[in-house]
């Protein structure tokens, strides 16, 4: 098995009688993966069955190894996730707490909880924002907290679900260089074709089955000619 995979094996799931995802296989491996598709294609489906937000009506999916359904907590710890909305993710009053807040489980010293915040603050760009409310930032910032708060707990997989939908140009860029910059795989659904144009595999999702999948002119070239 390679280092790095994510397996689904012949994946189905429907909400009531309304089948969204029709027997799915597929095996990622790449480290940046994109994902496209029209609304209600079934991505966000697929995306939070990779962390068992979601689990399959039939067929498996395999993160690392580990089934997802027989070993929720360990892959949850594996797998981060950040959805558009950062405020959904951002809990605690100040920027620093909210960090804290993540590390609470996993580090019992308050102080280390302090310092691993301040840290991994910095890496984002953040420390200078550490005492301040987080509801204070902009949008952009927001979204970096709530990347930075699920990074912190160190996960091998990133999910992230449309995170540039509520950012501008320049925000988007900089998300952009950040996931540049981290080593995690990278798993991204996003209407905005240009985040994804340097990625490893890019997957387009057309009612509930991969209808290409490819590296990123192929399958963008694709998804546009067949939206237009
Ligand atoms: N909790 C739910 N209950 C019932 N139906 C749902 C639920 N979540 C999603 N659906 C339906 O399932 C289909 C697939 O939704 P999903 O969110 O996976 O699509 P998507 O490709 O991510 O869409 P978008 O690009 O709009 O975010 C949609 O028709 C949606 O209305």
């Amino acid at each position: 098995m390679p280092e790095r995979s994510i397996v689904f094996d012949d994946v189905a799931h429907s909400y009531g009688d309304r089948p969204v995802l029709h027997g799915i296989s597929l095996s990622l491996t790449q480290r940046r993966i994109g994902i496209v598709g029209a609304n209600g294609s079934g991505k966000s489906t697929l995306a939070r069955m990779i962390n068992g937000l979601i689990l399959p009506d039939r067929g498996t999916v395999t993160v690392n190894g580990l089934d997802v359904r027989k070993n929720k907590r360990a892959v949850r710890r594996d797998v981060g996730f950040i959805f558009s909305d950062p405020d959904r993710q951002i809990i605690m009053p100040t920027v620093a707490e909210d960090i804290e807040l993540s590390l609470s489980r996993t580090v019992k010293d308050k102080a280390e909880r302090k310092a691993r915040a301040l840290s991994v603050l910095s890496d984002f760009g953040l420390d200078a924002h550490a005492d301040q409310p987080a509801h204070q930032l902009s949008g952009g910032q927001k979204q970096l907290l709530a990347l930075a708060s699920v990074m912190v707990l160190g996960p091998s997989v990133l999910v992230a679900d449309e995170p540039t939908t509520m950012l501008d140009l320049r925000n988007s860029l900089m998300l952009k260089e950040t996931f540049a910059g981290l080593d995690e795989q990278l798993i991204v659904l996003s209407h905005d074709l240009g985040f994804l144009a340097d990625y490893d595999r890019v997957l387009v999702i057309d009612d509930g089955r991969v209808a290409a999948d490819d590296e990123p002119s192929a399958a963008l070239e694709y998804y546009r000619r067949a939206m237009a």
